[in-house]
């Protein structure tokens, strides 16, 4: 017999575990729906996620956190300063968008999902681009299959917080901002692109920009090289950014794993989301591999200012990277029957798509069909 307890409950649903039979602890997610369109997606796909959870025998225990630009106006700041004590106990945590026209986007950004991704040490930016059958590429002349996968670095380089303004207001006014590359953080995500290029299809493309950036950047290369003496049946292809940008709409089937600095892994998922169907489908990790404090997993898209409150946001980016959550608890199965019915969903013609993808439905319309799927 199932015993049904009461574990917690907020505003908007009420959780239950089941104690008394071979059921696993509750995974402890907590979610960041943030701005814009991102509560709206975090709220359809939740019921996507535990739908799937209770098919493969588990329970999501979640916890709304109200962070982002309305505390920003409320309070002063994007999240609490004791923000990521509050978050480092749990499992994962979901997010959906940071970013509000009333506030500018350097402060949402560096308040809230920068902190989280450095506290963190969230050091892959893991972002697939997959275009799935009966999904549109608006790249027609590819040849084969595009699945690729970007590792971009999530700590450091371009992000780095080192620089400053002086002499406001004057003449001599002047910004400075620097990029940062360790020998660790570099290190740690090239290692990490190698490990996933000889997992699968033994081909890595490091995308630098080491003929202008004569420092960060061919350091870069130089750990690169080094790296590779580890996985030597790794094939290594070097491109600078600019290049690649070229590449990846003119030969995106050609591209398996790319690795790539924070600024330009940024740049360049932005294109794979699009050659692979639109910022709509596009997943998001941000991973501590170590496993040391938990990782967030989020859409690549923000919160999308120009379709807010029109029910029409694409909840499918946020159900892949619930996906991508899944399988990083080790819920291997689970991950499967979500990418499994994302994939039967977006093959059937007849399933309802939101306008981004041509059609004419709202945000729920399209997680309902997908939970129809999972029963
Ligand atoms: N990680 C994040 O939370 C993140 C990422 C990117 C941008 N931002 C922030 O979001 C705000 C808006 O930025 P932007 O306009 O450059 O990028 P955006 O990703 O929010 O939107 C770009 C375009 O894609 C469309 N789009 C995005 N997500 C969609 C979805 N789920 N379904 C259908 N269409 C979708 C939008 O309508 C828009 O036309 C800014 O404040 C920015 O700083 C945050
Ligand atoms: O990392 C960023 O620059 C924010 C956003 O553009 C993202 O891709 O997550
Ligand atoms: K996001
Ligand atoms: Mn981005």
């Amino acid at each position: 017999m199932v015993i049904e307890r009461l574990i917690r409950s907020d505003s908007t649903r009420i959780f239950f575990t089941r104690i008394g039979d071979d059921r696993r602890v509750p995974y402890e997610v907590a979610l960041l729906p943030g701005d814009g369109i991102g509560p709206a997606v975090v709220d359809a796909a939740l019921p996507v996620f535990e739908a799937v959870a209770d098919r493969h025998g588990f329970t999501l225990e979640t916890t709304v956190f109200d962070w982002g630009s309305e505390r920003y106006h409320s309070k002063g700041t994007m999240m609490p300063d004791d923000g990521l004590d509050q978050l480092e106990g749990y499992d994962a945590i979901l997010l959906g968008a940071v970013g509000d026209p009333s506030v500018p986007d350097h402060v949402t950004l560096n308040g809230l999902l920068i902190p989280i991704r450095k506290g963190f040490e969230q050091y892959v930016c893991k972002r697939p681009a997959t275009l799935f059958a009966g999904i549109e590429s608006p790249i027609q002349n590819h040849t084969d299959d595009i699945d690729f996968v970007v590792y971009r670095e999530n700590t450091e380089g371009e992000y780095s917080d080192i620089g400053g303004r002086e002499h406001r207001g004057t003449d001599a006014e002047l910004a400075v901002q620097s990029a940062v590359f360790t020998r660790t953080g570099t290190e740690r995500i090239v290692r990490q692109a190698f490990e996933a290029a000889t997992a699968r299809e033994g081909k890595l493309t490091s995308v630098t920009k080491s003929n202008a950036q004569a420092h960060g950047m061919v350091f870069w290369d130089d750990i690169v090289n080094e790296v590779h003496e580890e996985f030597p049946e790794v094939e290594v292809e070097r491109l600078l950014v600019d290049a690649a940008s070229m590449d990846l709409i003119r030969r995106p089937e050609a591209f398996d794993v790319l690795v790539a600095s924070n600024l330009f892994g940024d740049i360049l998922t932005d294109i794979g989301a699009v050659v692979s169907g639109g910022m709509g489908l596009a997943p998001s990790g941000n991973i501590n591999p170590t496993m040391e404090y938990p990782s967030m997993f989020e859409p690549v898209h923000g919160s999308a200012p120009d379709i807010v409150g029109q029910e029409i946001a694409n909840p499918i980016a946020t159900v892949r990277s619930g996906a991508m959550l899944f399988e990083h608890l080790g819920e291997s199965s689970a991950a499967e029957t979500l990418r499994t019915v994302v994939e039967n969903h977006l093959a059937d013609a007849a399933a309802p798509r939101t306008p981004d993808l041509g059609g004419a439905a709202s945000t729920t319309d399209v997680t309902e069909a997908l939970e129809e799927r999972i029963e």
